[in-house]
């Protein structure tokens, strides 16, 4: 197939025309990649009767990234900008060079035994040798699975048992504004807790941290580089390209699957369409390798289109001040920016007047792009008068991989950004919203967001070796839609308005996590008889967890020494980024008659909303015990003095 430009359409009409005819839209979209054997089909039904894009088609992801632009003129335009505050460093990777690492480190994956449709986990902070790392896994056809940095040794060991990799590349250590994480003794105690034991472990080890080396499986990250080069595997469309893990409901996260041909295709269109960027245009995305918007808009996307994306090793705060982003913008000429709303609200908190932005020229600056959580209207504004280009608030998950509602900038006639909204469906998306019937709800009126199936290329095909856990996460409760779990609505001009989480997931700082895992672990503690974790609002981070535990009968303990433990052990387990620091003892929880346990009650308490007491409520009289604790501790909205 011969690429072609893709037609500048009006927003109403490319949107009607992925809906009337997917297979025809995606198509043409499917031109603008360079495959090696192009698609004949476009979207089928596998074995299990899961919907597959591009179906006996092959390519190479790390082709499109590197090698095309390689080959096509692009090597000395810099591919990756990796700007470090946390070590002072700013270094510039042209596609040549990033071409010519990604080669050597895939040859020395491939001498550890890598091979096509082995999994790699990926455990290391924002450096351009995680990037490598990723690019290098798909040259080879391999399966990534990167795991957030932040994640404590428990949280690892469950995606090594899931995932089972072959070998698992790390770095002796990260950096938190100053503070030194040793990476790899958390690497190894999750080795040592994982039942499945990769044959080898690849570490970077980095100048302010340096790991000790077990020999015979620890391997040096420069030893690796020395291997030589290799090219790029041939892969079907509808291989896996990478495995990114996300919170369900309960203490096992769920592994999202991502193929090769149907992401390709679809980050290459977002990248214009949505976002507006050009081939050589610098791409922003302020986020971590380890979550969705790291993998699709620091990695592949940018590099899809011949941008240049800038890896950011640092905080929108004290690294060294909040006129950090400002800074990078300006350095190096930022066309789009994307981070995630608790960012803004970072910056917000120290630099209330947005003074800092004054000190820095972001002339280059188009658009501001926030996903990852809703974004409160102040917020929006806030961003918008300080930064004067327009802000663009558009949804997105882990699952769909790239965003569901958007204002798209890369069309014509599209309706302009709005506070608090998402904005409008982007093509290939139906989104719509269902009562709990599953009937799809008027304007105006707050239900559950689903997205009518076929999704559209990109999105999840399934969950790492459980087809059923998919279809039951996602897939059975409203036939023929996804579910998203997600409420919101729509009003009466077609914008959309996410409202936040229907299920026991809540959203930290952007990141998704589990209340079910938390009570799981809570639970454990010989102390606590019963608990429940609530995802209260919190002004910085958007929700932030809270625990209310009732005591064993004749166990005794002080309310604080419990506190700190169970603060202890979710961090523990889970990682700091959980942002657990209250757990509260309270005499009885309220529950329904049937024993189901009111937590949204107790969330709408601790945040000051108004609500009707439930009928169904056991003892009305447990909820003024309840708020007499939150009173007393100061914790929610309602009764707090600083949720920061
Ligand atoms: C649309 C599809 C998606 O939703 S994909 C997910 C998108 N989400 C995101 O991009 C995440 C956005 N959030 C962020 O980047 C951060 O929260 C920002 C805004 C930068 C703030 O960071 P920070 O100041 O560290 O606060 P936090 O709440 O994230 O962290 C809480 C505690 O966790 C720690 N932490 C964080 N990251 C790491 C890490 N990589 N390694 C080790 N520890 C980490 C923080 O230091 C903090 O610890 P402490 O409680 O202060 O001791």
């Amino acid at each position: 197939m011969k690429p072609v430009s893709p037609p500048a359409l009006p927003y109403a009409e490319a949107y009607a025309a992925s809906l009337a005819d997917p297979a025809a839209f995606w198509e043409e979209q499917a031109q603008q990649i360079q495959w090696f054997e192009p698609p004949t089909e476009m979207l089928t039904t596998d074995a299990q009767g899961l919907y597959r894009w591009f179906p006996g088609s092959r390519l190479n992801t790390s082709y499109l990234a590197l090698d095309h632009h390689v080959h096509f003129g692009r090597g000395e335009q810099v591919a990756l900008i990796y700007d470090s505050p946390v070590t002072n460093t700013v270094s510039r990777i042209t596609y040549r060079e990033l071409l010519d690492r990604t080669a050597h480190f895939a040859g020395g994956l491939r001498q550890l035994g890598v091979e096509k449709g082995d999994r790699v986990i990926i455990y290391m902070p924002n450096v351009p040798e995680a990037v490598v790392a990723m690019l290098a896994c798909a040259r080879l056809g391999a399966v990534h699975s990167v795991v957030f940095g932040g994640f404590a040794p428990h949280e690892l060991a469950v995606r090594i048992d899931d995932a089972q990799p072959r070998v698992i590349v790390s770095a002796s250590g990260g950096m938190e504004f100053d503070k030194v994480i040793p990476y790899k003794p958390l690497l190894d105690a999750a080795i040592e807790k994982a039942s499945f034991k990769p044959a080898h472990t690849v570490i970077l080890q980095r100048p302010f941290a340096q790991a000790d080396m077990q020999s015979g499986r620890d391997v040096d990250y420069q030893k690796v580089m020395q291997a030589p080069q290799v090219g790029c595997v041939s892969v079907e469309a509808t291989d896996p390209l990478y495995i990114l893990y996300t919170s369900g409901t309960t203490g096992k996260p769920k592994g999202v699957v991502r193929d090769n041909g149907g992401h390709a295709v679809a980050l290459k269109y977002s990248m214009s369409a949505i976002y507006g960027m050009q081939p050589g245009e610098v791409f922003w995305a302020a986020s971590d390798i380890g979550w969705a918007v790291g993998h699709s808009y620091i990695v592949y996307g940018p590099l899809f289109q011949g941008c240049t994306s800038v890896l950011f090793e640092g905080k929108p705060v004290r690294t060294p001040d909040a006129g950090t982003f400002w800074r990078v913008v300006a350095e190096h000429r930022v066309q789009v920016l994307f981070t995630a709303p608790t960012a803004i609200r970072a910056i917000k908190k120290e630099d209330a007047e947005g003074q800092l932005a004054q000190h820095y020229d972001l002339t280059s600056l188009r658009y501001l792009f926030l996903a990852g959580e809703r974004c409160d209207p102040a917020t929006y504004e806030w961003a918008a008068r300080t930064l004067s280009v327009p802000v663009i608030d558009h949804w997105w998950q882990t699952e769909s991989g790239w965003p569901m509602l958007a204002t798209m900038v890369g069309l014509s006639e599209m309706p302009p950004p709005r506070a608090g909204s998402a904005g409008h469906p982007v093509p290939g998306y139906d989104v719509q919203i269902l009562d709990e019937a599953g009937e799809p709800l008027p304007p105006t009126h707050t239900g559950l967001v689903a997205v009518r199936l076929p999704l559209p290329p990109g999105c999840l095909p399934t969950l790492w070796h459980d087809d059923e856990r998919f279809r039951q996460s996602y897939l059975t409760t409203f036939p023929g839609y996804y579910l998203s779990g997600d409420g919101g609505f729509r009003d009466a001009e077609g914008y959309f308005f996410i409202m936040g989480r229907v299920d026991d997931v809540i959203n930290v700082a952007g990141h998704r996590l589990s209340t079910g895992e938390m009570e799981e672990l809570l639970a454990a503690h010989p102390a606590v008889a019963e608990c429940a974790v609530l995802g209260i609002a919190c002004p910085l981070r958007g929700q932030r967890p809270v625990g209310l535990v009732v005591l064993k009968d004749g166990y005794t303990i002080g309310e604080e020494q419990l506190e700190q433990e169970l603060v202890q052990l979710i961090r523990d387990q889970i990682g700091a980024l959980a942002s657990f620091r209250n757990a509260l003892v309270v005499k009885r929880l309220p529950k329904t008659r049937s024993g189901k346990i009111l937590r949204k009650s107790m969330r709408q308490l601790a945040d000051g909303e108004a609500f009707t007491m439930p009928s169904t409520i056991d003892d009305p009289a447990i909820l003024d015990e309840i708020r007499a604790v939150l009173v007393r501790r100061q914790v929610g909205l309602a009764f707090e003095k600083d949720s920061t």
